[in-house]
């Protein structure tokens, strides 16, 4: 019989809120809300993203990243500080790191009608994988949507207006990056696939990486694999939204190790989509998550700012 490990991180089913009855929504609201409250984490089914987009994406997408790096190098946007289209191998680290992760990746931003939005640069065509900007940007649009429905149970988990985040993520900055990890050639000096850090963003959604290697770290400080099944995505609080909420929604630290030796031949593939809102939202903490015990931790910023900040620390942004 198969050995099951046990979860690390719950488990909800977003049709129930999308779908369901009153008592219904109101239970969803109640899981999603804990589980960013206690762990910062939770695994989504019934998210409305389709198998087949995501299967496709991944084909395409490692149809990309095995291009010559002359070819991928192509799709460098100077002065987009990586937002846009191709980041070679060693680029990016952690933000308390010397070291780069052992990735490259691909970011695809907000298609709008309207071209004349200046927040917006424009996304790259990739020539020699034409399905490749097709596919992630339908995948874009179906994490927008899902990202939605669940920020409107969060919304109502904060005793907002179920509509609140709408207004600002509505025509937003969010990203979809695919991101490729190479086959380990040599020991690695100390660099990891992706060192330990928090997302920026208000939520992440992730897709099932194509190996394990994913841990969060518990309030004990302890690392604890995250292995999502079948159409599960995982989902976690990003700093934005842990700022807006003063701490109250956590925004937990994760990593991705490497593999044992003998799977160092395998690379991995994995699609997150950082949700982030118009750079115009207000970051500043609620007042209604300012109590005795929890003091105001946060001076008000832009996300526009805050963004910034962030991406000259991570090497990204000079
Ligand atoms: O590759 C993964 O599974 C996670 C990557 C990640 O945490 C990130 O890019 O922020
Ligand atoms: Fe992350």
């Amino acid at each position: 019989m198969a050995v099951t490990a046990p979860r690390t991180i719950p488990l909800v089913d977003l049709s129930t809120f999308t779908k369901g009855d009153e008592a219904q929504r109101k239970a969803f609201v109640e899981q999603l809300g804990s589980a960013f409250h206690n762990i910062g984490f939770v695994g989504v089914t019934g998210h409305g993203i389709p198998k087949d987009l995501i299967d496709d994406f991944y084909v395409a997408a490692k149809q990309f990243f095995a291009l010559p790096v002359e070819v991928k190098r192509k799709y460098e946007v100077a002065g987009a500080a990586g937002q846009r289209g191709y980041t070679s191998f060693g680029k990016e680290h952690a933000k308390q790191s010397q070291v780069a992760d052992l990735k490259e990746f691909f970011q695809i931003g907000q298609e709008l009608a309207d071209k004349s939005d200046s927040a917006f640069e424009a996304n790259p065509q990739v020539s020699e994988v034409p399905e490749f900007m097709k596919l992630g940007t339908q995948l874009y649009r179906a994490f927008e949507a899902s990202g939605a429905s669940l920020l409107r149970a969060i919304a109502l988990y904060l005793g907002l207006e179920e509509g609140y985040f709408d207004q600002y993520i509505n025509d937003g900055m969010s990203i979809l990056r695919a991101i490729h990890y190479p086959p380990i050639t040599q020991e690695p000096a100390s660099a990891i696939r992706a060192e330990q850090h928090e997302d920026i963003n208000l939520i992440t959604l992730l897709v099932g990486a194509s190996a394990g290697g994913l841990q969060l770290q518990n309030t004990a400080g302890e690392w604890q694999e995250i292995v999502p099944e079948n159409d599960e995505i995982v989902i976690n609080v990003g700093d934005m939204l842990q700022r807006h909420t003063n701490n109250y929604l956590k925004s937990t630290t994760h990593r991705v190790v490497n593999p044992p030796r003998e799977q160092w031949h395998e690379p991995r593939l994995s699609i997150p989509f950082f949700l982030h809102p118009r750079p115009e939202m207000k970051l500043d903490v609620l007042p209604s998550t300012v109590t005795a015990d929890r003091p105001q931790a946060y001076e008000p910023i832009t996300a526009g700012e805050y963004l910034d900040e962030r991406l000259r620390e991570i090497g990204l942004k000079k």
